[in-house]
């Protein structure tokens, strides 16, 4: 058995808030030394070889609240559809699995705790759970010094998830920085919040790759490592100082040197008086030698919860005790939680033969019996004592945005461009628009008033084709950067409509140059009328046009926040109403009509005809005759006549009414 070293240290970071008080209530800001026994387990230590000190960590020394997180009986279940076969019909049946079962356990200021079982024992879950971050009903008892989740929690929280949800295409030091800029205080100067971002990158080691961009697979290109990648969603979560920090799995895949970088960042993140929980896969006995506390889970349930260094003893004093003398206590552990006694000494209280299910219910009632009233006593302790210190309603700056919404307008736009430049103006995209605009040009090459039908074919064209372009744009904008705006909002990174604005904003350059580019072309090659103003006029109800078709694509992608099912629907629809534009079919049946009253492209192609044709504009229909253009049957049935006004009113209630549609869609599917 190899216990951990005696901690006795602190690092030389202020824990307390700039006035010293406590706020919140919390029993304590003091390190405690984590050789003080709290479960009446008793406790052997051995001299040990100390693991290298955590790095000194410069930043963010102001305001720090210390949080006790105390967790009681924490139960949760999923449930879940099952299809059986029937002789005819498939059955569906609901299933429930219970996925965490009566946990119980303490996180103080200071420590750093890990969560330990085998794959599928519930850690994730349980740590979800713990930060707020679980949707549906967790059954039991959270708290943070002694209050359920508030938002000016949530703000202090801070949450690393397995998969790195990061913007590809930014840089590491772009990441940071932007994270900066949104999560830290309107205390510090801009300078300020961009120095912390760069000792961040400092001191966990990202200097060499600060200018490469993060990538992904979701990007489809390779950035940088996953350690180092790792290492940017800690850095971000560092930025905020948050009060109380959670990791999943943080050393997964990486090599021993990196997850030891790690786990002493982690710890000395703790030292500065933060709640720092991980769970972690197999840890060596070196790096299980660097927590405060371990929870281990065995199918959802409890099987230790209390001081790493006690475990062994605890382990013993219930019967399993290691049949070698240097054996990895993480590694006793896993075995033990999947019911394996392979190497437990033999001993009369243990019956080797025993199956793995009998072993794991031991462990589960041992830890009922000998540690649940321990910890329940201790909960309740730390309750009274929060009673003395509680300190009534938070103070109103911590409701506060950390940064106002013009600020976060501003640095949202900027990052949005940044992330997204590789797509505006692609060499791909403006080759799409310009290979089209040239053809459709030739084909059109110098189309006369002689040839009505096929200028009018071109101006249908025009609103078609900037009417699917831009819808099927904007249906990826959404779901793609879905996680990134789940976890940023989560973590109350900045408001929703400030990143709404933004996104809408970012997207207009490209959204109205390409469509510039394609109309001067296509008309000018396309013949139709030489005037300056019919040319503008063009332009502009082409703008709009693109615009409505991409708040559709963006309400699309907002109510689904599926590609697949969005793109479905979006060409179903466009093909509706392309059919209902008015250009293929000019006598609709009745009672299917009013199809075309939806159909924005009916609504631009109809403006657009009506400024390409003025009303006593003739044309040849015969060997030295001349009629009405606006005579002309393809045209006659757009029923020019009436005030184009209100054509223009329709395309702006889309306008508005998409975009509000997508934002309240968003909003319903948004934390807070
Ligand atoms: N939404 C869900 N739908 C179906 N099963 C779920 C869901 N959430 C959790 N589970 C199940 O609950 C159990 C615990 O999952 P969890 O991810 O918490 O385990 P874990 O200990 O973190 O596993 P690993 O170490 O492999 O990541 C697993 O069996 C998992 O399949």
């Amino acid at each position: 058995m190899m216990p951990p070293e005696q901690e006795t240290t602190i690092a030389p970071i202020s824990t307390r808030p700039e006035n010293g008080s406590e706020p919140d209530g919390s029993t304590t800001n003091k390190i405690k030394p984590s050789n003080l026994d709290d479960n009446g387990i008793p406790s052997h230590h051995h001299p040990q070889p100390t693991p290298p000190p955590p790095p000194p960590f410069t930043i963010l020394h102001q305001s720090l609240r210390p949080v006790t997180l105390k967790f009681e009986d924490v139960s949760y279940s999923i449930t879940f559809e099952s299809q059986k076969k029937g002789c005819v019909l498939r059955k569906e049946s609901k299933l429930t699995r219970k996925v965490l079962s009566g946990v119980t356990g303490i996180a103080k200021p200071g420590e750093l705790t890990a969560m330990l079982g085998p794959s599928g024992s519930g850690k994730t879950t349980l740590l979800t759970a713990l930060a707020g971050r679980l949707t549906g009903k967790v059954s039991g008892t959270i708290t943070y010094n002694g209050q359920s989740n508030t938002s000016l929690m949530k703000r202090r929280i801070g949450f690393v998830s397995q998969d790195d949800v990061l913007y590809p295409h930014l840089t590491v030091v772009e990441t940071l920085t932007y994270t900066a800029l949104l999560r830290l205080p309107k205390s510090l100067s801009k300078e300020e919040k961009i120095e912390h971002a760069e000792n961040v990158i400092m001191e966990l080691g990202l200097t060499r790759c600060r200018n490469s961009p993060v990538g992904g697979c979701m990007a489809l290109f390779r950035g940088i490592s996953g350690g180092e990648r790792k290492r940017v969603s800690i850095g971000q979560e560092m930025l905020v100082n948050p009060s109380l920090l959670f990791l999943d799995e943080p050393t997964s895949g990486l090599d021993s040197t990196t997850a030891q970088l790690i786990v002493s960042a982690l710890r000395g993140l703790a030292r500065a008086g933060r709640t720092v929980l991980t769970t972690i896969h197999q840890p060596s006995s070196r790096l299980y030698r660097m927590f405060d506390k371990v929870i281990v889970l065995s199918d959802g349930y409890p099987i230790y919860s209390g001081h790493a260094d006690r475990v062994m003893d605890y382990l013993g004093s219930v019967g399993y005790v290691p049949a070698f003398n240097f054996v990895n206590p993480a590694d006793f552990l896993l075995d033990l939680a999947n019911g394996i006694v392979a190497d437990v000494k033999h001993d009369d209280q243990i019956d080797h033969h025993e199956d793995q299910a009998s072993v794991k219910q031991s462990l589960i009632s041992s830890f009922k019996k000998n540690l649940y009233p321990s910890l329940k006593e201790e909960i309740q302790q730390i309750n009274n004592d929060q009673v003395i210190f509680a300190s009534g309603t938070p103070r109103r700056s911590d409701n506060q945005w950390t940064t106002s919404w013009w600020e976060q307008f501003k640095v949202l736009l900027k990052r949005g461009l940044q992330e997204r430049r590789h797509e505006s103006f692609s060499g791909l995209r403006i080759f799409q628009v310009l290979s089209v605009s040239i053809l459709s040009g030739l084909l059109w090459w110098h189309s006369d008033h002689s040839h009505v039908q096929d200028q009018v074919g071109l101006l249908f064209f025009f609103s078609i084709f900037w009417g699917f372009f831009p819808l099927f744009n904007a249906i990826f904008a959404f779901p793609l950067e879905r996680p990134m705006l789940i976890k940023e909002r989560s973590s109350g990174m900045y408001h929703l409509s400030s990143y709404y604005v933004a996104r809408m904003v970012g997207d207009l350059p490209m959204e109205l140059v390409l469509p510039t580019i394609f109309v001067t072309i296509t008309y000018w090659m396309g013949g139709l009328k030489p005037s300056l103003v019919t040319f503008v006029l063009t332009l502009l109800i082409m703008l709009f046009n693109v615009l409505v078709s991409q708040g559709i694509g963006l309400a699309l992608g907002a109510i689904l926040m599926d590609v697949k099912q969005a793109t479905t629907l979006a060409s179903v629809t466009m093909l509706v109403f392309l059919l209902a534009g008015g250009y293929y079919i000019q006598e609709m049946p009745s009672f299917i009509g009013w199809l075309k009253y939806i159909s924005f492209s009916h609504y631009c192609y109809k403006l657009l005809v009506g400024v390409q044709y003025e009303g006593n504009e003739v044309y040849e229909c015969g060997p030295g005759l001349h009629c009405r253009i606006r005579d002309f049957p393809a045209i006659k049935c757009l029923g020019l006549d009436n005030n184009m006004w209100l054509d223009v009113a329709a395309l702006t209630i889309m306008f508005i009414g998409y975009r509000v549609v997508a934002y309240l869609a968003l909003r319903m599917g948004q934390p807070r």
